[in-house]
């Protein structure tokens, strides 16, 4: 089988390589000439465990190709995957131009049927949109070569993505015809997917099924922090909570942690992208309206925390942040809480000193502001007046206390991923906060 894929961020190198590890010969196509270079040296463009070894292997054995170049890789494939971006338009919805600029190019370029799915995350009718404008273009040509469209929608998570894409809880195909069926059959059959864990669907639903599974996620972790907050006021523990609540079966225990708010490239602006579909439908999405409202509070919530425990007054407060990503195992910072916290509080007066494993490099293109970043997480705490650890990384879990207070001027921890041990840390005399967590 041969297949193509358009767009060679997180979704689109993941697929590209995972396909070609199964045999599968690729094309993984992008209008970034400096990207493809680096690929083609073997420079990835982003931090995924394990994924460098895949491409490397398969880049060795003539497997998976890199090029700018549609046409010249086009002829023969089965399947062409578009997994361009879907950023949010100003408005919130979902903007299309990358994923229709794409179905323009294949309609120009298509010699022989093949199935094109689109990967990325898209409103309803997106696949109609791709459908109409690769007719479109074919017909500039003077030209009709047949073709299918589906909508094959991806689940994978950052950090374990490749595990995620090999190991699917399920791939979810909506199409409109057998024979494109039979095709993306073909093309996920290699990872012997129990049958049950391949659903087949028409287009719209499958298009629907990746918002509302993002959605419903977001939602949980809202609530969770709903919860959390209104714990922390009466007394409760929400960790307790979550093992009470999580043992139930039809709740289950994923996806319940309460932190400092969801970030990342997809659950805020999916949960935008849907709402503002509910809008366009004369449909209000009360429920994920509040969502996004409590992330978009629960973000700001250390501030608070902060102001409350040294002073309305931030001016020349010196912080130590822990944790650039918005999650660990991933350089990715697009809308971590980091970057929130880190404007407001810079903009309060107060001096950064921050630390990331790997995010560093992506967090100085997002924060326009200056920060020190530091070689190690010990470094950044040297006279600090608190440490807010924002991602939870293993090498957070378990630093050596004694060495920490001795560097700090104030040891005060404030733990937006709830990572540490309330009563043992007030008992090495740290005056510690949490999200939901009892004061004393
Ligand atoms: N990042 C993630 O973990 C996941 C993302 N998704 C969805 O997958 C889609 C892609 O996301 P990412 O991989 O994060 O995207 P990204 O924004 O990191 O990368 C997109 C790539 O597409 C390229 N591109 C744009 N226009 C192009 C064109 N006309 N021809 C060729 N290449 C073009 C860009 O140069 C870029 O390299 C989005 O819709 C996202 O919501 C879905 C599941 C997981
Ligand atoms: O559409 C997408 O792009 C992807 O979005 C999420 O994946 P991802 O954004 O990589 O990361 P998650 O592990 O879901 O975490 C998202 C955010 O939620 C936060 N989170 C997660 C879980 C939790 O219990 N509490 C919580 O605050 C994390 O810290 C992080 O900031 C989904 O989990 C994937 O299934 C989906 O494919």
């Amino acid at each position: 089988m041969k297949a193509i894929v358009v767009g060679t961020g997180y979704v689109g190198l993941v697929t590209g390589a995972c396909l070609a590890d199964v045999g599968i010969h690729v094309a993984c196509i992008d209008i970034d000439q400096e990207k493809i270079d680096r690929l083609k040296q073997g420079i990835l463009p982003i931090y995924e465990p394990g994924l460098e070894e895949i491409v490397h292997r398969n880049a060795e054995k003539g497997r998976l190709q890199f090029s700018t170049r549609l046409d010249e890789h086009i002829a023969g494939a089965d399947a062409i995957l578009i997994a361009v971006g879907t950023p949010p338009d100003e408005d919130g919805s979902a903007d299309l131009k990358h994923v229709l600029n794409v179905a323009d190019e294949i309609g120009e370029k298509l010699q022989d049927y093949a199935v094109i799915a689109t990967k990325s995350t898209v409103p309803v009718g997106t696949s109609l949109k791709v459908k109409a404008a690769v007719e479109a273009a074919m017909n500039r040509r003077g030209q009709h070569i047949p073709f299918d469209v589906a909508s094959n929608p991806e689940f994978l998570k950052e950090g374990a993505a490749v595990r995620d894409f090999q190991s699917p809880d399920r791939v979810v195909i909506g199409t409109e015809s057998e024979r494109a069926r039979s095709v993306l059959e073909q093309l996920y059959k290699p990872f012997q997917l129990n049958r049950h864990r391949v659903i087949y669907m028409d287009i719209a639903s499958a298009e629907m099924t990746k918002y509302a599974a993002n959605a419903m996620l977001a939602t949980r972790i809202s609530f969770m922090n709903d919860i959390a907050n209104l714990c922390e006021a009466v007394g409760a523990d929400i960790n307790q909570v979550r093992s009470g609540i999580g043992a139930d079966p039809r709740i289950g225990s994923k996806f319940l942690y309460a932190g400092a708010g969801y970030g990342g490239s997809c659950f805020p602006k999916d949960v935008k992208a849907l709402i503002h579909t509910g809008r366009e439908h004369g449909q209000r999405l009360r429920l994920l309206e509040a969502v996004e409202a409590i992330n978009n509070d629960q973000k700001q919530l250390l501030f608070k925390k902060l102001q409350a425990a040294l002073g309305k007054d931030l001016q020349g407060k010196q912080i130590a942040v822990w944790g650039l990503a918005f999650k660990p195992q991933t350089d990715d910072v697009r809308e971590a809480p980091a970057l929130s916290l880190i404007d407001a509080l810079i903009k309060a007066g107060a001096i950064i000193r921050a630390y990331d494993p790997v995010a560093v490099e992506e967090a100085c293109k997002h924060i326009p502001h200056p920060v020190t970043y530091t070689r190690d997480e010990y470094e950044a705490l040297e006279q600090a007046d608190a440490l807010l650890l924002l991602t939870e990384w293993p090498e957070f879990r378990l630093p050596d206390w004694e060495r920490v207070k001795s560097l700090m001027r104030r040891p005060l921890v404030l733990d937006g991923r709830n990572i540490y041990n309330p009563a043992q840390l007030r008992q090495q005399g740290f005056e510690y906060h949490g999200i939901g967590i009892p004061l004393r």
